[in-house]
């Protein structure tokens, strides 16, 4: 029911103090986001990894100090329902000159449920969608992404220009050099075009950054056509800047805001401005999943379920159990028609399986906060989410009744008529085919002689790519546990990635070993385990007879990464790690890297 009057004081107390809490979250946000540049500046790698951490619990601790002030100043839970209505309505009208409004109104969502029962706050208390507008919001501090207009012979010049505006504090080892090898590279994109009236680069006003590196985000306008482009910048082993790729194009930049990489860290006054911006050099990639790269998680938790209902309603096909092998410690389920994939932790676990619902959980966030390296998929978690009951497969709800019990509820919650399976806790990811079921798709079409030579080409490339994945989670310091093809997938973009993480654990924290040489001949002929072995020892050459029971792919994984079987390449990047080295692992292919004498070696 909407409100005759505005008359409760208390009212627009209540939504002043909800609204102040929101802008000190953006405030401390966004303070902890500008602080990257400096962090960049002087290499204080070690720091930009912890904030990156750290900034993510922000928004929690910022939504706790908002409820405990509401309960305590204004007894904000015993309010009657008309003064919440009131609430909202001020709320609204807070919002109308607002930089952040709708961060502000997902702001509001937490707070308020976590202040009324949900048999209380019915969708007229909260904003089920947005009702301020984020169009045209024009920055006060700066320009949300600026303009040049360079000519042909001019480009070079432009691009140094355009690298200057940035004022990074310290020296580039050859500005020049770097601006004339952008413009090449940017004139062969554009080779034997004609440059438009209004050829001119785009880039927005905030750099991004990420462990090492710091990225110019922008594109290229000539005529119709609209370029995608990225410059990473980083140090060189003397402390200096360089201008490391060139990358163009949707694929290049889809790989650098990855769902499988870390948050960026960017200065924004106007995010939804930052969001319109990059969704044009990104069109295919929702805008949850850009909330999310920019750190601004809970909106991108937000809009990622709005889709996702808005997907239900003009969807008609049924959840189920997902294809592959079904999990030990989870239990995993999709609908066909929608890229995702939904986990749901089991009550109980096979013996092999020494783990509790809360270390699982904690294997989960440990991920959430690591630098992912673009080889483990990101999370979101949500609590009692409710699903249409008439669109689940009667196996699922078997399944789940019967591993996992205490995590479901049927029954009509809204009191609309509707039943629903609500499910209690559940992670949701981007779905990608289990690497176990392409690689038997591989061998299927091996032994057809017509299809052979591609089957050939797919499967080589997938088992270079699992080692590459491995490889660059040992680099940021994870040892992924489980390491058999069912516990990793390919993406839409061919990359392998990582998806199974109760088992996950640091490098540093593992004890990698050489299975000792047998002591008599009954240690050689037995069959058990019969040398000690401690919770955390690892042995690498014992992967062998898991992994590559096939000899099509043993052959491409002796080629290209037999080192994973040595104890001894474990050991090393144990030991790296604890002399505080961070290795990069860059979120482009090492071809695009322009050559420098000095710069950092590639893993
Ligand atoms: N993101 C995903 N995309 C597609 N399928 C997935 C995804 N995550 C999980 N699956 C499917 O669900 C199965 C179980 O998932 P997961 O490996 O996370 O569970 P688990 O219980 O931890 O497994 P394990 O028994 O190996 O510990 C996978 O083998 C795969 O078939």
């Amino acid at each position: 029911m909407f409100p005759q009057r505005l008359d409760s004081p208390l009212a627009y107390d209540i939504a002043r103090a909800m609204r102040d809490g929101f802008d000190r979250h953006y405030r401390l946000f966004r303070a902890e986001s500008a602080r990257a540049k400096h962090r960049f500046e002087t290499a204080d790698w070690h720091g930009q990894q912890r904030a990156q951490r750290e900034r993510i619990e922000f928004y929690d601790l910022r939504v706790g100090e908002a409820v405990a002030r509401l309960e305590k100043e204004f007894k904000a839970g015993e309010q009657p329902m008309e003064v919440w209505h009131q609430i909202k309505l001020h709320f609204i009208g807070l919002l109308v000159d607002h930089h952040q409004p709708e961060l502000a109104e997902t702001f509001f969502n937490s707070v308020t449920t976590k202040i009324l029962h949900r048999a209380y706050f019915q969708n007229d208390f909260i904003f089920v969608r947005p009702a301020i507008s984020t169009e045209y919001i024009e920055p006060r501090d700066a320009p949300t992404y600026r303009a040049y207009y360079p000519e042909r012979e001019t480009l070079a010049d432009t691009v140094e220009r355009m690298l200057e505006d940035y004022a990074l504090q310290g020296r580039y080892a050859d500005r020049r050099r770097d601006a004339e090898r952008v413009a090449a590279a940017i004139l062969g994109r554009f080779h034997q075009v004609k440059l438009r009236a209004n050829f001119q680069l785009q880039v927005l006003s905030g750099l991004f950054y990420r462990n090492k590196g710091a990225y110019v985000v922008g594109k290229i306008n000539n005529g119709f056509i609209e370029m995608p482009f990225a410059l990473p910048i980083l140090h060189d082993a003397e402390g200096r800047f360089h201008v490391d790729a060139a990358l163009f194009g949707e694929e290049d930049l889809q790989m650098l805001f990855s769902f499988a990489r870390a948050y960026f860290m960017v200065d924004m006054e106007v995010p939804s401005a930052y969001v319109q911006f990059l969704r044009s050099l990104m069109p295919r990639k929702p805008r949850a999943e850009i909330y999310n790269a920019l750190g601004l998680a809970k909106q991108g938790k937000t809009l990622f379920y709005r889709d996702f209902l808005y997907h239900l309603n003009y969807s008609t096909d049924r959840f189920r159990i997902a294809p592959g092998i079904k999990g030990m410690v989870m239990l995993v389920f999709d609908l066909p028609s929608f890229p995702y994939v939904f986990k749901v932790i089991k009550d109980f676990f096979p013996p092999q399986k020494d783990t509790t619902r809360e270390q699982v959980k904690r294997k989960y966030l440990l991920v959430k906060q690591h630098d992912r390296v673009g080889r483990m998929a990101d999370t979101l978690e949500y609590s009692d989410v409710g699903f249409p009951f008439d669109r689940f497969e009667p196996e699922l709800i078997e399944e789940i009744r019967k591993f996992a019990p205490s995590q479901l509820e049927i029954g009509d919650r809204d009191g609309n008529g509707e039943m629903e399976i609500v499910v209690k806790h559940v992670y949701i990811e981007r779905r990608m085919i289990p690497l176990n079921l392409f690689l038997q798709e591989s061998f299927d079409l091996l032994a057809q002689p017509e299809h052979a030579r591609r089957a050939s080409k797919q499967l080589e490339h997938a088992v270079i790519e699992y080692g590459n994945a491995i490889k660059d989670m040992v680099a940021a310091n994870i040892f992924p546990g489980d390491m058999l093809w069912k516990n990793f997938g390919l993406t839409r973009g061919g990359k392998v990635v990582f998806y199974d993480y109760d088992e996950i654990e640091y490098l540093t924290d593992c004890n990698f070993r050489k299975v000792p040489a047998p002591r008599n001949e009954e240690d050689e002929m037995s069959g058990e385990v019969w040398y000690s072995v401690g919770p955390k020892d690892v042995f690498p050459e014992t992967f062998e007879p898991f992994l590559l029971g096939n000899p099509a792919v043993r052959e491409a994984f002796m080629a290209h990464h037999a080192d994973l079987l040595d104890a001894a390449f474990w050991q090393s990047h144990k030991q790296r790690i604890q002399a505080g080295q961070m290795l990069d692992v860059f979120p482009y292919d090492e071809s695009l890297r322009f050559k420098h004498d000095n710069a950092t070696p590639y893993f």
